[in-house]
């Protein structure tokens, strides 16, 4: 009674479960769920909010836990799941009242609970038609509508909903049905005691999950209405079975029958399965199945669970008989389930004939599908004959590929083959390339050798030459010091000299004052006596002033004599200058008589760096008497006995100066020449020799020739003047270098730069040099400083090529021009004294390059000058002369001819090493010295007084 007090209090609440389950109770729509609540489940749910609201548990309450949680899932609103879509919708909301034979209104089962259109489109050709749910729709709410199910194809996935639509839950309670066996079944079989395949439970027809796995969560299956067994499902069954959900008995046996694997529908059949679609959902012909509505209204569901904790179905029924219920309704439902049970078996008879007229279908289906099979077995037949053929076919083409592969391979070896030819070949090609490219390179570097080794002796030629530039440089550079030392010692000299003479002079002095003093006293001492002789002579004025005449007479007399003493002085000059005339003719005569060419041999001292071993052994024979001949020993020779001797040569000339010879005693020998010189005569004066033989030293050094010419002229000059001759005297001092003309008193820049030209007058035999220049010596002082320059031009020179005075000749050209005011006579000689170049041999210089030009340009010109006195010897005065052969006969041209006088040096160098040079110059010298040149002819000119 406390309980129903509380449960009556509860009910009063509003919105309250009680005051909801009130309203249920009294048909008062409320809420949407008219769920008929058994009072005992009531009863217990009252209990349990009024435990749970007073925070107390229940007995039992854990058991129970999920029945009260699916008894508030029980009231609340249905969900609406669709769980299968029709493909046909107004067949989905087609009221279930169709016949159940209708094929195209069979049921379809499907597993998934996407649509899948498709799979019942497919199905319509299996005669699988869409079956729709028997059920109730939203449009009319059932009270315990766990099993709502849904209009329009929109149901929820209710497993018991499932169990009414598939075979299975068709079939009479507690018994399994067996799918037709077919052929295509048997092989799935396994064993007797099953009933279906293994494999087959909870397959496709079923919608219950089976495993745990179960897509609806517990509690969405509570709501949906779903079952899920497994090992942690619970299990709702809806305690009041609709019609259209099949389940009506709420016993225990019905509902293991309807958890029973074994009751689900059969599998199809696999022709079926074949052309289903891969969506899984597939139709099977349903038998007939007709729905039995209910007439009333079913009772009130009845919340069961699978576990043990809940109360069987026979505690619930025997609850249900201790409820307060009343008599009459429970006849009623007596009555209810009573009809429902027949009406069940009505039903399970008709199943049984859809059964049979399944059977049919299937048997026809089995017709059709050994039709299929005969067809398929001739199709394999004829595939199995193509097979054959093709693999004839196969065959071959695997025998023309074995053909193609070796007439490829012999393919291959004909290319390798002549690959390889082809290859030896290019080797070959490529060996005498390099074999040829081998040779071209051999001989670039032969080539390339060569030159180097030409360069190289080039490049040691000019070293060579420019060692010897150097030594000769500083032979010069020595000689210039020798000289500047000489100038030194003569300034030494002249200062002594000068002190002397100062010394002198002041003794003189000392005599003068001495002698002033003495005369002093003796003026003195005269004075004394002149004014006694003053006193004399006025006695003797007084006394000549009587003897007048006579002293007139003897003044007279006195004259007379002075002027027959100039008479006679007058006489005497006149003599004089006859006499000198007659002097010049008789030195001419004598000049003549000694030969107009004449050659003078001298040899030189040796040095002080050349030791007596060098020294070759040469003999004078007559140095005592006339000092015409020496005697050299030629190189030694071998006999043939093996004997070495030695040759003598003698040379006999006009004079021979041995080495002790002085430049003094040299130019007595030639004083006379330059005496022909001033007396108007050409004289050429030249030096022959080697280089080194001591040619410079005795022409141009201090006391050479050229100074002592000079001074010599400035002596006789001065002594002519009182025989009425006035003299000047013009130089010029030139070169000849590689057959060119050098001014050797111009600019040294002009050197070997400047042309000069040699032009001759025949008719005054003038020779003329263009653009040089003359110096007018005034005093012989003057020809020293001649000398210094032409020496500094030649240095300058030799520093820019080589030693030029060995390799060039020099030529002082003195003009004398004298006249004779006294008897009008007028002279005008030429004095050129040359110093050739070195006569060495081309062969023995082993010149090259410019030396050798040079070397031939010397000889070119020593020849032509040996040529020019040879012609002259032969008398060809009158012929020709090869002047032009060279510069320096062109420029000697009238100073070598018949009425010129040459005198001829040949130099000798004492040196054993020179003596092969030596015998060739005295060869040389001799062969002029046998040579007569003709009358000389004096340029004298006598003028008409
Ligand atoms: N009679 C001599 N007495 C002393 N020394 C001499 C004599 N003759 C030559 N010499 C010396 O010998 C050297 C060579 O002489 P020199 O230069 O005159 O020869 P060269 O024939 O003129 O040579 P180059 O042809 O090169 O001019 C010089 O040092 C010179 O002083």
């Amino acid at each position: 009674m406390d309980d129903e007090n509380m449960v009556n209090k509860l009910a009063r609440i509003p919105g309250s479960l009680a005051h909801i389950l009130t309203c249920y109770r009294q048909n008062q729509p409320r809420v949407q769920n008219r769920s008929r609540i058994p009072q005992g489940t009531l009863r217990e749910m009252n209990s349990a909010t009024a435990n749970s609201r007073s925070g107390l548990l229940p007995p039992g309450f854990i058991a129970n836990k999920s029945l009260s949680r699916m008894a508030f899932s029980a009231i609340a609103p249905p969900r609406l799941v669709t769980s299968k879509v029709s493909a046909n919708p107004s067949e989905a909301t087609r009221p279930t009242t169709a016949g159940p034979y209708d094929q195209k209104k069979s049921a379809s089962v499907t597993r998934s609970t996407t649509p899948a259109p498709k799979a019942h489109a497919r199905n319509n050709s299996h005669a699988a038609s869409t079956m729709s749910r028997i059920g109730s729709t939203t449009a009319r709410p059932t009270p315990g509508s766990y099993t709502a199910s849904v209009g329009h194809g929109a149901r929820p996935a209710s497993a018991l909903a499932h169990s009414n639509s598939s075979l299975g839950l068709r079939k009479p309670l507690g018994s399994s049905v067996q799918r037709p066996a077919t052929s295509l079944d048997t092989h799935a079989e396994d064993g007797a005691g099953s009933v279906l395949p293994q494999k087959r439970k909870g397959t496709q027809f079923s919608s219950i999950n089976r495993s745990s796995s179960c897509p609806v969560a517990p509690e969405d299956s509570h709501r949906s209405g779903s079952i899920c067994y497994g090992s942690t499902a619970k299990l709702l069954v809806p305690f009041e079975a609709g019609p259209k959900e099949g389940v009506n008995h709420p016993d225990q046996d019905s509902l293991k029958a309807l958890l029973d694997p074994s009751n689900l529908p059969p599998k199809p059949p696999e022709a079926f399965q074949n052309h289903a679609t891969p969506s899984k959902s597939y139709s099977v012909p349903m038998p007939p199945v007709r729905t039995p509505r209910s007439p009333k209204r079913p009772p009130p569901p009845l919340f069961l669970t699978k576990d043990s904790s809940t109360p069987s179905s026979n505690q619930i029924f025997q609850n249900n008989v201790d409820t307060e219920w009343n008599h009459e309704s429970r006849e009623r439902n007596m009555d209810e389930m009573f009809m429902t049970f027949m009406t069940r078996m009505t039903q399970q008879g008709q199943e049984a004939s859809g059964w049979k007229d399944s059977v049919e279908i299937y048997k026809s289906r089995i017709s059709e599908l050994e039709k299929a099979r005969d067809g398929l077995s001739e199709t394999n037949l004829s595939l199995k004959v193509e097979m054959e053929h093709l693999k004839q076919q196969l065959t071959t083409a695997e025998n023309a590929m074995k053909e193609a592969r070796r007439e490829q391979e012999i393919a291959l070896d004909d290319l390798d083959r002549r690959q390889r030819a082809e290859l030896e070949s290019i080797k070959q090609e490529n060996k005498k390339e390099q074999d040829a490219t081998a040779a071209y390179h051999r001989e670039q570097l032969r080539e390339l050798k060569r030159k180097f080794d030409s360069e190289i002796e080039d490049e040691k030629a000019k070293r060579v030459r420019d060692l010897s530039q150097l030594t000769s440089q500083s032979a010069m550079d020595v000689q210039k010091s020798q000289i500047e030392l000489n100038n030194k010692e003569r300034e030494l000299a002249s200062l002594r000299t000068d002190f002397e003479n100062l010394k002198s002079d002041l003794d003189r002095e000392r005599k003068i004052v001495h002698d002033l003093r003495h005369n002093l006293d003796t003026s003195n001492s005269n004075s004394v006596t002149l004014e006694s002789t003053i006193r004399a002579l006025k006695a003797r004025i007084e006394f000549l002033e009587g003897g007048r005449e006579e002293q007139s007479q003897a003044f007279e007399s006195c004259n007379q004599r002075m002027m027959d003493a100039l008479a006679e002085t007058e006489a005497t000059k006149e003599k004089l200058r006859k006499e000198e005339t007659l002097r010049r003719k008789l030195h001419n005569q004598v000049q003549e008589l000694k030969g107009n060419i004449r050659v003078f041999c001298r040899v030189r001292p040796p040095l002080n760096n050349e030791p007596a071993t060098m020294i070759a052994p040469m003999q004078y024979p007559d140095d005592a008497e006339e000092s015409k001949e020496i005697n050299v020993q030629g190189p030694e020779e071998k006999t043939s006995l093996g004997a070495v001797t030695r040759k003598n040569h003698t040379f006999s000339f006009d004079r021979v100066f041995g080495p002790s010879s002085q430049n003094a005693e040299v130019f007595d020998e030639i004083s006379q020449l330059v005496q022909s010189a001033l007396d108007g005569y050409n004289v050429c004066i030249f030096c022959y020799g080697q280089t080194g033989s001591g040619k410079t030293h005795t022409m141009s050094s201090g006391d050479g020739m050229i100074p002592r010419a000079v001074h010599q002229i400035y002596d006789t000059a001065r002594g002519l003047e009182e025989k009425g001759w006035r003299y000047t005297m013009e130089g010029n001092f030139v070169e000849v270098y590689n057959e060119n003309l050098n001014d050797l008193l111009g600019n040294p820049d002009e050197l070997d730069k400047k042309k000069h030209e040699i032009r001759h007058d025949m008719q005054r035999g003038k020779t003329i040099i263009t653009d040089i220049n003359t110096v007018e010596l005034e005093s012989p002082e003057m020809v020293e400083s001649i000398l210094e320059r032409a020496a500094a031009n030649r240095s300058v020179a030799a520093t820019k090529a080589n030693e030029r005075s060995s390799r060039s000749h020099s030529v002082f050209i003195l003009k004398l021009k004298g006249e004779n005011h006294i008897t009008g006579e007028r002279s005008e000689g030429t004095l050129n004294l040359v110093d050739l170049a070195g006569s060495e041999r081309l062969s023995h210089s082993g010149a090259t390059g410019e030396r050798l030009k040079e070397t031939q340009n010397i000889n070119r010109s020593l020849s032509s000058l040996g040529d020019v006195i040879a012609a002259l010897g032969q008398g060809k005065d009158g012929g020709h002369i090869p002047y032009r052969n060279s510069k320096l006969t062109y420029l000697l041209q009238f100073s070598l001819g018949g009425n010129s006088k040459t005198l001829m040096f040949v130099m000798v160098s004492p040196l054993q090493a020179h003596l092969s040079e030596t015998l060739t110059s005295l060869k040389f010298a001799t062969k002029v010295h046998n040579t007569h040149i003709g009358t000389a002819k004096r340029q004298a000119r006598v003028r008409d007084c």
